[in-house]
């Protein structure tokens, strides 16, 4: 042991070299033993053992003790400034440590590194360091982190497999896969009752199928991040979709791995260089803030003078190994589902927060504290649907209900204004956002992964996260240039299951574009709407009840069948519909520099005026529209029923022994029913303009 009570190792030892599970390792025939807590290896100890129920807490400020095996996990300060520490990023890279290769190459290069300048040194770095074995596995890490820069946002969608009540409920799989895109069957009910299926595509970043394991899924969307965190970057990465659709499941596995992925880092390309990890956990759940990690406390968030967002008693572990880091998950989670009202009721309202944050000493010393480097968020979000329960009988979820819209509208908001580089921020909208402050500013990296069920019974909540995807990563100037899916007008017999971009036949930019501003009634800056494929696909006749289709029992029954056949049930073409893909592409930037004579030629192209606190009123307008949105589909759903109403009156009117008066009064109502819903309508809309004009919205129609 040395003087501050460290042990002193070898290189060889220092590698760290656990399997890729090495959770599941440990204490399990392995190499790694456990030990009173702590953990060893055959041929040295690494990693010393501390209880982490029992963590040594730091008073407020003080910087971290020097290292001892007591000691080799801590809590920060009990009233943690997350910008004191986390927002005032380590302005240079000095590379202290052995290799002198690397420490000369980072100096000539100023100091300071970005992505390329890491992979450079790296490379440096293994090829002196004769001392390293290098195995495959670091060579191949190596190489991930010379990677291409990592996208701004990416958006990957996860489909989980029909689970066991599905499948006894004879629902069947309506999602199809292929490559990066994907299609809903939806069924749905004409106005005659003759069933007929509607088809919806989509394309994001990455789209997973149910085979798909969660090792693949940290590969696509968080490991090539990890390097990113040590240069600076904020990362985070959450997980939207209604409850039970697979955002705990998918989210769990994911800190742990890329905690083994950041451990191997600093442990090799980044040792001896002052990198430290620290660990927290937190759940926010109506509005609060509770600390996972310390008996479900309450927690206080404040903000500075600076603006500076302040979590008032929230634990942060310094951790250095994987086996507490694993304890912490676990402990937290367990903390989390045993919420006070009952398990998964409550931990589905509320978005649990866990936090990896890379700090660094400044200088080497250990009297200062260290710095923020870099950071990764995980955010397992409360289920989307609970959103709406805003119409509950129950004060406490309606509260709920309207917190959890607000925060995932606002968590919207904030993904688009960062990757279109705008200066303010709407973080205010929520405390989630609030809380996520600092991962917004500066240079920041989000993957959103976007869990579906694939189950018919689950279609409307689907393809509302589905369209939450879209929007968030096609109005972003971000690349959404693949996801040009052009127009067309495709038969039914062509509506074999191909992937979406081999099935529609090109059109080209300009009828592309021409259709777009016929079409895009709301474009206003904010966004472009570009949405799937809303329009019909194709839409097959199906038989007029399910009950008559002869679904099979087994999963997929009807839509696989049909996919197998390439043709619909009856194999009769009806309602062809024109496809389109709105806009997507034009980044806010070039429309901003485009003349008002160009966007007015762009038919609905917007111009937005420049108004103060445009941040705040382009929430509420956001929430506005939406709710107009809203409104308006639930009033085509209405109509439709009274059209269904209407209908059975005239059969009924055409029976003879009808009686008038009954006719009468019945179509009397009917018809109030219409009126009112359409007035009603045209009330929310002509308010809605009226707050467009109000914030100086402008929505510029092609004149005819
Ligand atoms: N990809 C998958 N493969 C196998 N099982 C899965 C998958 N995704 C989810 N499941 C299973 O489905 C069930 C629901 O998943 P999970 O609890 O992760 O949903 P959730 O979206 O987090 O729900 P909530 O919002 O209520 O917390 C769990 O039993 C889980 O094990």
């Amino acid at each position: 042991m040395n003087a501050g009570g460290r042990r002193r190792y070898s290189t060889e030892q220092l590698l760290f070299d656990v399997p890729a599970n090495a959770a599941a390792a440990v204490g399990a025939g392995s190499r790694w033993t456990q030990q009173r807590g702590g953990v060893r290896r055959g041929d040295g100890e690494i990693f010393v053992s501390v209880d982490p129920a029992t963590p040594a807490r730091l008073r407020g400020g003080d910087a971290p003790a020097a290292e001892s095996p007591g000691q080799r996990q801590q809590l920060s300060p009990g009233l943690l400034d997350l910008h004191a520490f986390d927002t005032e990023l380590i302005p240079d890279f000095q590379v202290q440590g052995m290799y002198d290769g690397a420490q000369k190459f980072s100096y000539e290069n100023g100091g300071g590194f970005d992505d390329s300048d890491v992979s450079f040194s790296t490379q440096k770095q293994m090829s002196k360091s004769t001392v390293f074995a290098e195995s495959n596995y670091l060579n191949a890490f190596t190489e991930k982190e010379k990677a291409a820069p990592v996208a701004k946002i990416k958006v990957v969608v996860r489909k989980r497999p029909l689970n066991k009540k599905e499948i006894s409920k004879k629902e069947e799989d309506i999602i199809d896969i292929e490559l990066n895109s994907l299609t809903v069957h939806e069924t749905k009910l004409k106005v005659d009752l003759t069933g007929y299926v509607e088809k919806h595509g989509f394309v994001f970043d990455a789209v997973l199928d149910e085979d798909v394991s969660n090792d693949e899924v940290y590969r696509e969307t968080v490991e090539p991040v990890v390097p990113a965190i040590f240069n600076r970057t904020k990362a985070t990465c959450f997980a939207y979709g209604q409850t039970g659709s697979g955002k705990t499941y998918t989210m769990r596995p994911l800190p742990l791995k890329a905690s083994q992925d950041i451990l191997r880092l600093m442990n090799h390309t980044y040792r001896n260089q002052g990198f430290q990890l620290f660990f927290s956990f937190f759940e926010i759940y109506g509005g609060k803030l509770y600390d996972l990690l310390n008996e479900r406390n309450k927690l206080c968030m404040r903000e500075d003078g600076k603006q500076k967002v302040c979590i008032v008693g929230l634990q942060e572990y310094r951790v250095s190994d994987l086996e507490t880091i694993k304890e912490l998950i676990e402990r937290g989670n367990a903390t989390r589902s045993t919420g006070t009202t009952g398990a998964n009721e409550e931990s589905s309202r509320s978005h649990a927060i866990l936090q990896l944050v890379i700090k660094r000493r400044v200088d080497g010393s250990d009297t200062k504290p260290p710095r923020l480097a870099g950071k990764l968020s995980f955010i397992d979000l409360a289920g989307s649907e609970r959103g709406a329960d805003t119409t509950e009988n129950d004060k406490q979820t309606r509260i709920e209900g309207a917190e959890i819209n607000k925060s995932l509208l606002a968590l919207k908001e904030c993904i688009r204004a960062l990757d279109n580089d705008q200066t303010h921020i709407p973080f205010r909208g929520s405390k989630l956002t609030e809380v996520l402050r600092d991962s917004f500013i500066g240079d920041s990296r989000t993957v959103m992964i976007s869990c579906i069920s694939p189950s018919s019974g689950s279609c409307e909540h689907t393809l509302n996260t589905l369209r939450y995807a879209d929007r968030v990563k096609s109005l972003s100037k971000g690349g959404n240039s693949k996801k040009e899916v052009t127009l067309t007008a495709a038969p039914l017999r062509d509506s074999s299951p191909s992937p979406l971009a081999s099935v529609v036949p090109s059109f080209s930019a300009d009828e592309v574009m021409h259709d777009i501003t016929e079409r895009n009634n709301f474009g206003w800056p904010k966004q472009q709407y570009g949405k799937e494929q809303q329009s019909p696909l194709f839409v097959d006749r199906m038989p007029k009840a399910r009950g008559d289709t002869g679904f099979s029992s087994s999963n997929g029954g009807y839509f696989n069948e049909q996919r197998a056949r390439g043709t619909a049930a009856t194999g009769v073409a009806v309602v062809p519909d024109t496809m389109y893909q709105q806009e997507r592409q034009q980044p806010r930037k070039a429309r901003g520099s485009a003349s008002e004579n160009n966007m007015r030629n762009s038919s609905a192209y917007p111009i937005r005026k420049a108004v103060p606190d445009e941040d705040d009123h382009l929430n509420d307008l956001l929430q506005e529209e939406e709710d107009l949105v809203s409104a308006h589909r639930k009033q085509v759903e209405e109509t439709l029923d009274i059209i269904k109403e209407e209908m059975n009156l005239l059969v009924e009117a055409d029976h003879p022994g009808n009686q008038l008066d009954d006719y009468v009064t019945r179509l009397s109502s009917i018809l109030s029913q219409k009126a009112a819903g359409i007035v009603e309508l045209q009330d929310r809309l002509a308010q809605f303009q009226r707050r467009l004009s109000e914030n100086n919205v402008l929505i510029y129609s092609e004149s005819p």
